[in-house]
């Protein structure tokens, strides 16, 4: 378990982390969301020893590290840009640690090769960081943090500079990886898909605050507040409250949509709306709304539900909510 408690860092009189609490147990995988100056960082960087808290304890398996350098800490960490030895070879950046730390020869190779085998670049030990691709040069950063047995792994959006395949492609491995390895993982993201992908546990960070942590269906079924919601997915304006596009449900017949709306305790209505466009999205299609008041909002249903209906532009259609769990109140000034 690591655990922050009350973490306080300021640049001048900005709050980087304003009073921050967290527990992140063993075996987890925790990821740190939030948009860009959250504090996303900070923390982890605080976690990790590279940054003084100025105020606040960070604890590692019950034992206080808050004043330890990183070394003594038992962490591996890898970066966006990983800094790799350019004139050593993959064999050598990986067994860097293992080196450094005087292990015998034999036992350092078997614990490369095992590493090696494990974030598949088996074919590629002799090879140089400038003849890898970014993706297999991030797979040897991880490979090298994780040399030392680290208790913990931190991860400072580690494939924030790659293309969007290789990204998705890594980050599903990594979640393979953890599995296999179980070492106690905290990532930094600012991409929602990608938490939500690979993490059992997500915080969501806004202005040096945590907002909420959970495990990701809770999070997106039961945001605490509209940033975490809006954070987690896209989100409709609907009556005064805001829904998720896919738990509108359009009803040509507006008697239908009362009847079936009346059925759900707390529900915004039914809404009056003029179908602006139909956006084929592929598996859904997304019905652009206008409301009576001129709000927009957006539905998504499925191809299916979309032929049932035969919605035209320029028609007028009956909206309602379903899944109580993903509404949250809203500002009235925002409400529609
Ligand atoms: N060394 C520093 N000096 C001054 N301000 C800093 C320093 N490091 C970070 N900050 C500020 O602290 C805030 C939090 O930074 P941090 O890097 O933790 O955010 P983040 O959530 O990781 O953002 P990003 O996704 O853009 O990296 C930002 O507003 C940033 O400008």
């Amino acid at each position: 378990m690591i655990t922050v408690t009350n973490a306080r860092k300021n640049y001048g009189s900005f709050a980087a982390l304003d009073d921050v609490s967290i527990d992140i147990p063993s075996g987890s995988l925790t990821a740190l969301l939030g948009p860009s100056g959250s504090g996303k960082s900070t923390l982890l960087r605080s976690i990790a020893g590279l940054e003084g808290l100025d105020s606040g304890t960070v604890t590692i398996k019950g034992r206080d590290v808050t004043h330890e350098p990183p070394q003594r800490r038992g962490i591996g960490f890898v970066f966006q840009h990983y800094a790799a030895f350019k004139h050593m070879t993959v064999r050598d950046n990986v067994a860097f640690g293992l080196t450094i730390r005087k292990k015998p020869k034999a036992e350092t190779d078997r614990k490369v090769d095992e590493l090696l085998e494990i974030v598949g670049l088996e074919g590629f030990r002799n090879r140089y960081p400038a003849q890898l691709s970014g993706g297999q040069r991030q797979r040897m950063a991880l490979a090298r943090a994780l040399a030392v047995d680290p208790q913990v792994l931190l991860l400072d959006e580690p494939f924030g500079a790659l293309d969007a395949k290789v990204r998705t492609d890594l980050r599903q491995w990594l979640r393979r990886l953890h599995d296999e390895v179980h070492v106690t993982t905290v990532l930094v993201t600012h991409d929602q898909e990608e938490a939500l992908d690979v993490a059992d546990r997500i915080a969501v960070l806004n202005k040096g605050q945590i907002e909420q942590v959970g495990d990701p269906v809770t999070l997106y079924e039961r945001p605490a507040n509209d940033f975490v919601m809006g954070f987690l997915g896209s989100v409709a304006h609907f009556g005064d409250q805001l829904v998720r596009p896919h738990d509108i449900v359009l009803e040509r017949d507006r008697a239908t949509a009362l009847a079936l709306d009346a059925k759900v305790a707390g529900s915004p209505g039914v809404v009056e709306a003029v179908v602006e466009r139909v956006v084929p999205l592929g598996f859904e299609v997304r019905i652009d709304l206008r409301a009576d008041s001129g709000a927009r909002f957006a539905a998504q249903i499925t191809r299916r539900d979309a032929a049932a209906l035969q919605l035209r532009e320029g028609e007028t259609i009956h909206a309602r909510a379903v899944a109580r769990s993903s509404v949250v109140d809203v500002d009235p000034a925002l409400a529609i």
